[in-house]
């Protein structure tokens, strides 16, 4: 152990200033076995009065006058240590006296740190030379004076910032030499004290230990073995408990732990060991000498032994000595091996068996203590840290390789075992960390090979993206990447066929349109370029195929279709070449399935062109109309018997009976409305409003089953729900205004019924059954209205009052008011109005303005009463006498168009008064459409059905469509 401050030549001279380094006796004479004065604590100034040579050059002993205390003789130095030094203003500290709690100090050599003040304590760290430090607290300020030992009045409590460590260390060593000076006042400047409370049951503790201490000097000299045994063994009970204790600080094994009270000293660092043997107490050294942990080599301040002390005391003889040395040799290789296995203990738990050479190291530590003597229990501690940390260091071997390896098995393996060898939980978490890591790398690997094998596109993506994120080997990765780089395209193929198509297959009502097939080829090549299984495409090439044939022929239609809205309609020829084209056309595509929506606009201007062409033949044209299914139906579970085939030809379908459905009959007309708008019905038939301008008898009539739509079809309600003859009036004045420049047109209406045989005007109520005249105060004249025909075949209505009509307006209130009249007429007659015929007629008039030329036209609108199944309705009375009246009528009619339809000489237009007024509307030069209106009603299914049978038979009538005009041999212009 070298002096921290070496003293120079003459620094001893006399009147030289110095300081005391360490504790230092001081006597009365120079002699060394003079009377003791006192001592001198570490860093006491003192000034030399005058130096005693023992060798020339050497002074060993010097009378010195300290700055307290009495003048008195000391050691200047012994073999290798210095006492005294030269007086330092630089070090500022001499002595523990001038420390005090807040001091910022400046360490001088490597100090151990420990949790308390015990130098037995555990070691928490250590303050490397010049660490800057704040005295938190110091033992002895807190002790009284009298019970301060040199070892507790060294101690204190300090904090280091820079190594944020807090804990105990000494001041100065057990001679006193300072281990510590003054922090410059920059580093004082730069620290900050760490205030901590003071806890004080330390102070109790400290007293205790202190009492031990004395009792155990006093009796070690005194050689009261009973009373240092008592003392001693209560002492080492006490520390025992305190070591097992779970909250104490104190390490077991720490190097510097020892029985600090049987080793404790006195102010001149006699230890009981040294008492004992220096006043021949040989129990007491015995007792000692038993204890492994007691420091035989400690030395007093004149750095003698106990041994040396008890030599003296036994005056002993050489041999002895001799002996005596010996034994002291192995009590020093005793405690060496000893101190050197609580190092390697402590450095095992402070270190763990991370380095296996620690381990050996302990091993090694542990047979060299056992070989010196060292206490069983010690041997056992050390056994015992072999024991725990042997599989620690196992698993730690086992951790490193499976690290090494990156095998997730071994890993997992020697996670277990670590476990199982209690590794403490934060050097094992990055060991857990990697196996989770590895773990979801196996998972990932695993996917990866999944995705690869299923080449599942989105599952490929993912499974790749996982496995870079779990780091999966490169190789597997770019073999799963270049399954991907084929799939990926195959898959965008795939999907752009599969949207395509689900396009094209769900186009709706018109079809898909040419871009959408152009996508869908190039879908189709896309699929073969990226080598897609044919199958993969084959259903999309089909469909291709259908919707481009279909787009063809609605190409074609359409383009058929454009062409023939030109066709002269005057020339029969190019309107029957027209609708030849067209309907062929219209063949083909229905033929490959176009959708009939996307063929509605041409198939209706097919049925135009039909109907065209019947008008230039002068054929009776025939509409069937059904009507819709009415509530009460629906409510009376009634089904729909009819369908609609084309825009020409509807099914109806006879009930089944029993589990036998019938074939249903099929109808064709030259329209078919199922039900229709009332706009497209007139739309159809409209061009006879422009027949009746022309000249010619135009008769629009609705026959049909009581309640199937007949009134319905000719008059109809408001706004769009206008009837045939509203629409007419309309279209009347329209054609009108267009050609009033030319021509001067009249138009005169009259309206009727047509009751049990009766004819009944309607403007007037002239006739009918017992008809009087309504004109107010003339006298009651019998009016009959009765019906002529002229040579020309021209009706005419005896009585039958006709009113002009200059507006369309002044038409509309006229149909207005014979309606109203007829539900008068109704009412008086206790019957419905639907039981009577009724007959609007419009003539038209017109005169060229410039030649004078007179055109006569007529339209005759006629809703016709329900034709009734008298067994059926199974009425009785006047019902039955107005059914019957009706069916006579509605026969006379039937017999009227067979006539014409097979070309009878004889028409019976005089059966009946309906016929004879209609007559010239019926066959010869006039234009003649019929409504056949239906109920779809399963229920009435048999009416319906004897309706059609009966309009068929008018179907097929051809008349010799004359216009008058040509009948007179000349062209045909118009009036
Ligand atoms: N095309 C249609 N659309 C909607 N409803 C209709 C259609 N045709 C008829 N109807 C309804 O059916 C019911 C009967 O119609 P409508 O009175 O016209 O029959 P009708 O043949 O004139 O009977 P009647 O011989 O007794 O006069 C009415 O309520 C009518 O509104």
């Amino acid at each position: 152990m070298a002096p921290i401050e070496s003293a120079g030549d003459g620094a001893f001279a006399e009147g030289a200033s110095c300081v005391t380094l360490r504790m230092v006796p001081i006597r009365e004479e120079e002699c060394l076995s003079s009377k003791l004065l006192g001592h001198l604590a570490a860093g006491i100034p003192v000034k030399v009065l005058r130096a005693a040579e023992t060798k020339p050059g050497e002074m060993r002993r010097a009378l010195v006058e300290p700055a307290t205390g009495p003048k008195g003789w000391i050691t200047l130095s012994t073999t290798g240590q210095a006492m005294v030094g030269p007086e330092t203003k630089k070090a500022g500290l001499s002595s523990l006296d001038q420390v005090k709690e807040g001091a910022q100090l400046e360490t001088l050599r490597l100090l151990p740190v420990r949790a308390g003040e015990a130098l037995s304590s555990q070691y928490i760290g250590q303050l490397q030379p010049r660490a800057r430090i704040t005295v938190l607290e110091i033992v002895s300020a807190h002790v009284p004076s009298s019970l301060r030992t040199n070892t507790l009045q060294r101690r204190a409590r300090i904090s280091c910032q820079a190594e944020q460590l807090e804990g105990w260390v000494s001041l100065s060593d057990s001679k006193g030499l300072m281990l510590v000076r003054m922090a410059t006042t920059d580093q004082r400047r730069n620290s900050k004290a760490i205030p901590v409370p003071l806890d004080h049951s330390d102070t109790f503790s400290l007293k205790k230990k202190r009492d031990t201490a004395m009792g155990l000097l006093a009796s070690a000299r005194s050689g009261d073995f009973s009373k240092f045994q008592e003392i001693a063994e209560a002492q080492i009970q006490m520390q025992d408990s305190d070591d097992l204790s779970p909250t104490s600080p104190t390490s077991p094994a720490s190097p510097a732990r020892r029985r600090d009270n049987l080793d404790c000293c006195d102010a001149r660092g006699r230890t009981p060991l040294m008492y004992a043997s220096a006043f021949g107490n040989l129990s007491i050294v015995e007792y000692l000498l038993k204890k492994g942990e007691v420091y035989v080599n400690a030395m007093d301040d004149t750095q003698k032994t106990a041994a040396l002390e008890s030599a003296k005391q036994a005056q002993v003889d050489q041999d002895l000595m001799a002996r005596a040395s010996e034994r002291l040799k192995q009590l020093k290789e005793r405690d060496d091996a000893f101190d050197h296995l609580l190092e390697k203990i402590d450095e095992i738990q402070r270190n763990g068996s991370r380095n296996p050479e620690g381990l050996q190291g302990l091993q090694e530590a542990l047979q060299r203590a056992r070989e010196t003597g060292v206490a069983e229990k010690e041997l056992q501690r050390g056994q015992d840290v072999l024991d725990q940390e042997m599989p620690r260091a196992k698993a730690r071997q086992l951790l490193r390789e499976a690290e090494e390896e990156s095998d997730p098995s071994a890993l997992r393996n020697a996670i277990a075992i670590a476990t199982t060898a209690n590794l403490p939980v934060q050097e094992l978490a990055p060991f857990e960390e990697l196996l989770r890591g590895a773990e979801s790398k196996e998972a990932a690997e695993a996917a990866l090979k999944k995705a690869k094998e299923s080449r599942d596109v989105a599952l490929l993506k993912f499974a790749l993206q996982q496995a870079k994120e779990a780091g999966v080997d490169a190789t597997a990765i770019s073999d799963a990447e270049q399954v991907l780089k084929v799939e990926g395209p195959k898959h965008e193929a795939r999907e752009l066929l599969k949207t395509q198509l689900e396009k094209v297959q769900g186009s709706g009502d018109h079809g898909p349109s040419l871009e959408d097939l152009n996508v869908l080829e190039q879908a189709i090549e896309k699929g073969k370029e990226v080598q897609l299984e044919e199958t993969e495409y084959a259903r999309a090439k089909e469909v291709l195929a259908q919707e481009q044939q279909r787009a063809m022929c609605r190409a074609e239609v359409a383009k058929v279709l454009e062409k023939v809205q030109e066709v002269d309609k005057s020339s029969m020829e190019a309107v029957e070449m027209a609708k030849e084209e067209l309907s062929n056309a219209l063949i083909a595509a229905k033929a490959v399935d176009v959708p009939s929506a996307a063929l509605r606009q041409a198939d209706a201007f097919r049925r135009r062109l039909h109907n065209t062409l019947e008008d230039l033949r002068g054929s009776i044209r025939v509409f069937c109309r059904m009507r819709p299914l009415s509530q009460r139906e629906k409510d009376l579970k009634n089904t729909d018997v009819s369908q609609l085939v084309d825009s020409m030809t509807v099914e109806l379908q006879r009930p089944a009976v029993g589990s036998f459905p019938n074939e249903p009959d099929q109808f064709n007309f030259d329209a078919v409305f199922k039900p229709g708008t009332q706009a497209e019905v007139f739309d159809t038939c409209k061009d006879l409003v422009q027949s009746a301008i022309d000249g010619y008898n135009v008769a629009m009539f609705a026959y049909g089953q009581t309640g199937a739509g007949k009134t319905y079809t000719m008059y109809g309600g408001k706004g769009d729900g206008e009837g045939t003859a509203p629409r007419t009036i309309a279209e009347l004045y329209r054609l009108l205004k267009q050609e009033e420049d030319r021509v001067q047109f009249t138009i005169m209406a009259s309206m009727m019924e047509l009751y049990r045989n009766e004819l009944v005007d309607l403007l007037t109520q002239k006739g009918g059954p017992k008809r009087k005249s309504q004109t107010p105060g003339s006298a009651t004249v019998e009016q009959k209205l009765n019906v002529r025909t002229d040579q020309n075949g021209a009706v005419q209505i005896e009585h039958l009052s006709e009113e002009e009509c200059k507006t369309a307006q002044a038409l509309s209130d006229l149909l207005e008011r014979g309606n109203q009249m007829r539900t008068v007429c109704a009412t008086k007659m206790n019957s419905e109005s639907s039981r009577s015929h009724l007959i609007l007629t419009i003539r038209v008039v017109g005169v060229n303005k410039q030649t004078g030329q007179k055109l006569s036209g007529k339209i005759l609108l006629c809703d016709l009463a329900g034709s009734e199944r008298l067994k059926k309705s199974d009425v009785s009375g006047e019902a039955q006498k107005e059914a019957i009246e009706i069916n006579k009528s509605l026969t006379a009619l039937g017999d009227v168009m067979e006539a014409l339809v097979k070309g009878s000489a004889h028409v019976p237009y005089k059966n009946h008064k309906l016929t004879q007024v209609m007559s010239d509307a019926l066959g010869g030069t006039s234009k003649t459409l019929m409504f056949v209106n239906c109920s779809p009603a399963s229920s009435n299914f048999e009416e319906t059905l004897m309706t059609l049978k009966f309009a068929t038979r008018a179907k097929n009538i051809t008349n010799d469509v004359k216009r008058k005009m040509i009948a007179k041999g000349k062209s045909m212009p118009k009036a």
